[in-house]
């Protein structure tokens, strides 16, 4: 019938006629089922054969597993774009974009038989009102084109599709997602966007640089979602500081109420049924359930927010969240409501029992309210299922019902107990419990517990969370520790509690707790000043002293902002010298990343000025101008260049220290009688670049290993800093790195993207290495072919980012000069195949053609070698042999063993066992094991010395 009436089946082919014309030429073909394309995995293995000539013409062959094929592809890395590709009846494939308009009738062939045209982008809306079809100019949204088709109507349509329809829907949202992701992922759009951290931001302010642009501060953002798409975590962000800003103004939410929804609701039933679709359950209708929820929600809340008020009285504000139940899929909502006069005890009463309704007066809530009663269980019905045994043959609740009797707990009372943090938390529990074990008289009494701060407890007991009770510890074969949450000082009276906990034994009450010298305080605070604890600035060392051991240095240095800014320490001076070097921790790790060469008291001295600084500026934005009675320490002083605080100073003391020295250098190197003609054509060639400032400013040298790559790089390093030229040499690898002048990784250099590619390099444009980069001359990067080309083009683009007066021209203007060799292995990249390592190798990338490529090809090595008397003439012309060997397998000309694509290395270099080969290379380790030349040439770098281990003995 299908293939009778759908347009798109007449023109491409079926599934079941790819087969049919695969098993023209096979007698049987396999079908493997990937969920995971990139790594291979076959979840699922189909088999199908060619018909039997007897068998009926409907049969395609024998499918031996009968699953739906499933073809997805879970690497976020790969294009996001879900194209279909098609056969055509005729031969030769098509490709058609998810979104396009048969998109649709392709994947659901049952709901449109006929292949209708879905919804395509220049589809007009009608004029609202009007009964004569007229067309605005307004194009129709692919979210208003599915809204609409989802709206019930006479003759229903998609609605009777069952689990199809729910599928549809489903994949329809997915689509309108990816319209609006793809609309956000446009480069137009998105170069609006930049990424700062506060601490960055900061730097950038306290420029003073007036004619500064802020609107380059940052790193660009590869892909920004704003908060206008839903759910964005930025969207979700707004949501929660909308929140918060009400919490501020009103303080908590008065209540917390939850809105279900219920497939019951007479409308929805009345609906289905009006629908002539009896059969289908409320799930194949959930759109009338979600429809009729957000109707009903929306009355609600009008009732909730009515300028009149609620049963509750009048609101100030109400957040809300609409969830989805994970298995029913049914909507509900959870909203918070501030309202403007607090709820009384009486108003609470009013809506909240916490007793079972009257039988006869309220009949269907008593009815209600009994299905959720627990019970009764226990020895009266062994059978229910929370009921269990005991050693000695009692059933009892595993719940612990029934539960003791509690005498009324007045809600003004409850009140009293949240506010004076007595009753809070699972620890509000085991607290009073603790109290229970310090009082005379009571069940659990133990005159140990008395000997101990709340906080030993653990060692000592055990808390048995069935019966609320702390029990002596039976086995103590390991050390339990206890802990405390940390409090803020801002939470003032749980804060001065929890102080008091730490320092008092065996209080036997909360009131106990707030008695001192026999006096019982009101407040914790005041308990704590008569302790001695709150008036010498001891809180806040005991706070910091457990802050600096939990968390890290950034929020030390926070919660000392915190203690300045709202608690008005005695002394913050006594402080900032006690917890300095943990709140500068950070810092001093930053500085030891940077090439400054400054002995570690030096460092330890930078990073806390840099932690000052930055406590100031947060200080200043609470309007105070400086820690009390702390003045900013004095930085380090050191001799040139190492007083330099940041990567521009370092290196322009280097250059003014060094550029005589790289004068003569340059000169040697340059005058060396090896030198060659083609190395001395890419240094001239460089060097006239960059004095006659010509277009051709990349250049790219091609040098097998030994022809004077490391040499011809280094040399150019020099003439740069004799010059007095910046330079930024680095190299992809870091044992590479470290035979350049000044070398450093490439990612160190660049802190370029190490496992998602798509990042850009996270420099940020007003900070310390934007300045760099635009005062930079040239860019050196050795072993660049090891890389993936997205690195050079990032590379590129922050080049350009940071220096936007030059952004229009290839690496924004600088001299560049690329190393390396291409017949040594391409970049690795996992899970990737032949056809996406190449297309991710250096020559691809669109940058490529701006390269000036030179090539060295005389292995200068060798010649060093003969050079050296010691080195005897067979090793010299052993060594040649092998770089020949080297240079035919790169060029893909060594010999290949017959059908196969292996190569066959010479006699020479092969060895028959691995006791040969470690025989040959380690063979009198035993006699010249001190000899550190012979050492260094057969070391094996590994990061483990069970690597190496694992390498050598087992492979
Ligand atoms: N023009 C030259 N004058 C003197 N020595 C040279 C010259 N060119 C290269 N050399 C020497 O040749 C040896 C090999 O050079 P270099 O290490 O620069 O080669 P490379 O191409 O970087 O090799 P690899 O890729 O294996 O590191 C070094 O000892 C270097 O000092």
């Amino acid at each position: 019938m299908i293939t009778d009436n759908n347009s798109i089946a007449q023109k491409f082919m079926t599934f079941g006629q790819t087969i049919l014309r695969a098993l023209d030429t096979a007698p049987q073909i396999r079908i493997e089922v990937h969920t995971d394309i990139s790594n291979k995995k076959v979840q699922k293995e189909l088999r199908a054969q060619r018909p039997q000539e007897s068998s009926h013409p409907h049969r395609y062959g024998e499918l031996l597993v009968d699953d739906i094929m499933l073809l997805k592809d879970d690497d976020p890395t790969h294009d996001a774009t879900r194209s279909l590709v098609m056969t055509k009846q005729q031969g030769g494939l098509q490709i058609l974009p998810a979104l396009h308009p048969l998109a649709d009738a392709m994947a659901y062939p049952l709901m449109f038989p006929y292949g209708t045209v879905g919804w395509d982008r220049y589809m007009l809306r009608y004029k609202p009102k009007s009964s004569s079809n007229e067309l605005t100019d307004k194009r129709l949204t692919m979210l208003d084109y599915y809204r609409f088709h989802v709206q019930r109507r006479d003759p229903l349509h998609v609605h009777l599709y069952g689990r199809l329809f729910q599928q549809w829907v489903t994949d329809a949202w997915s689509k309108v997602d990816d319209s609006h992701l793809q609309y956000l992922q446009e480069k137009s759009f998105q170069t609006h966007y930049r990424a700062i951290v506060a601490a960055g931001a900061m730097d950038a302010c306290r420029k003073s640089d007036d004619t500064e642009d802020c609107s380059k501060m940052g790193t660009p953002v590869t892909t920004y979602l704003p908060s206008s798409h839903e759910n964005s975590p930025r969207f979700l962000y707004e949501k929660l500081q909308d929140t918060m800003t009400y919490n501020r103004e009103w303080g908590n939410p008065d209540l917390f109420l939850t809105f279900t929804s219920n497939r019951e609701w007479p409308e929805v039933q009345a609906a289905i049924r009006s629908q002539g679709c009896p059969d289908h359950s409320t799930h194949d209708n959930f759109d009338l359930i979600v429809r009729a929820f957000v109707m009903r929600f929306d009355v609600f809340m009008k009732y909730l927010m009515h300028k009149d008020g609620s049963h509750y009285g009048k609101a100030h504000a109400a957040s809300w969240v609409v969830e989805f139940q994970p298995h029913s899929g049914l909507p509900h909502a959870h909203v918070m409501l501030w309202l403007e006069k607090k709820l009384t005890v009486e108003t609470i009463d009013r809506y909240i029992w916490a007793e079972i309704p009257d039988k006869t007066k309220y009949p269907r809530l008593y009815e209600e309210v009994k299905k959720v009663v627990h019970g009764p269980c226990g020895n009266a019905y062994p059978d229910r299922a929370c009921t269990s045994t005991t050693p000695d043959g009692v059933a009892v609740c595993e719940k612990g019902f029934p539960q003791p009797f509690t005498a009324d707990l007045p809600a003004k009372e409850l009140e009293r107990k949240i506010d004076s943090g007595e009753l809070n938390l699972q620890t509000g529990i085991e607290l009073t419990a603790f109290f229970d074990c310090n009082k005379k008289g009571s069940k659990t009494y133990d005159e140990k517990a008395g000997s101990l701060l709340y906080t030993d407890m653990p060692k000592e007991f055990t808390f048995d969370k069935q019966k609320k009770e702390w029990h002596r510890r039976v086995q103590k074969w390991r050390t339990s520790l206890g802990r405390m949450y940390f409090v803020n000082p801002k939470c003032e009276e749980r804060f001065y509690l929890r102080l008091m906990l730490t320092h008092i034994r065996g209080p036997t009450s909360y009131e106990d707790v707030r008695t001192v010298d026999g006096r019982t305080y009101t407040t914790f605070h005041e308990a704590a000043i008569a302790c001695g604890l709150a008036q010498n600035d001891q809180e806040y060392v005991i706070c910091l002293h457990e802050a600096e051991i939990l968390y890290p240095a950034r929020m030390v240095r926070n919660l000392f902002i915190t203690i300045v800014a709202h608690c008005q320490p005695g002394k913050p001076q006594e402080l900032w010298e006690q917890f300095k070097t943990s709140m500068s921790a950070d810092k001093l790790y930053g500085i030891q990343q940077q090439p400054l060469k400054l002995e570690l008291p030096q460092q330890e001295q930078l990073a806390i000025v840099k932690a000052y600084d930055d406590i100031v500026t947060a200080l200043k934005f609470m309007h105070i101008e400086e820690i009390p009675g702390v003045a900013r320490p004095e930085p380090p002083h050191v001799s040139d260049p190492q007083r330099s605080q940041t990567v521009l100073e370092y290196f322009s003391n280097d250059i003014a220290l060094n550029h005589k020295l790289s004068e003569t250098r340059f000169s040697e190197m340059y005058h060396s009688p090896l030198m060659n003609a083609k190395q001395r054509a890419f240094v001239d060639a460089v060097i006239m670049a960059t004095t006659t400032n010509t277009t051709s400013r990349m250049f790219f040298l091609h040098a097998p290993a030994g022809t004077g790559k490391t040499f011809v790089l280094n040399m150019l390093l020099h003439w740069f800093r004799s010059q007095q030229k910046l330079t930024m040499p680095m190299c992809s690898l870091g044992i590479g790195a470290l035979s350049l002048l000044n070398g450093r990784t490439m990612h160190s250099w660049m802190s370029a993207p190490v496992i998602d590619l798509t990042r850009p390099c996270a420099i940020q444009s007003h900070g310390e290495m934007g300045d760099f980069i635009r005062k930079l001359h040239q860019v050196t990067w050795d072993e660049m072919l090891k890389m993936p080309r997205t690195l050079l083009e990032k590379v590129d683009d922050a080049l350009r980012d940071c220096r936007s007066h030059q952004k229009d021209e290839p690496m924004a203007g600088l001299i560049f000069i690329g190393a390396g060799d291409s017949r040594q292995p391409a970049p690795i990249i996992a899970h990737s195949c032949f056809a996406q390592i190449q297309s991710l190798t250096m020559p691809n990338s669109q940058l490529w053609p701006n390269f000036h490529v030179f090539e060295l090809t005389e292995n200068i090595r060798l010649q060093v070698m003969l050079q050296n008397k010691d080195v005897s003439p067979e090793k010299v012309e052993r060594h040649g042999r092998w770089a020949k060997e080297l240079l035919t397998i790169g060029d893909g000309t060594a010999p290949t063993l017959p059908n196969t694509n292996r190569i066959r290395l010479s006699d020479e270099m092969c060895v028959d066992t691995r006791e040969e080969l470690i025989d040959f290379v380690y063979g009198d380790l035993d006699t010249r094991w001190s000899d550190t030349r012979y050492l260094t040439d057969r070391v094996i770098l590994a990061p483990h010395i069970r690597t190496a281990y694992r390498r050598i003995t087992c492979d």
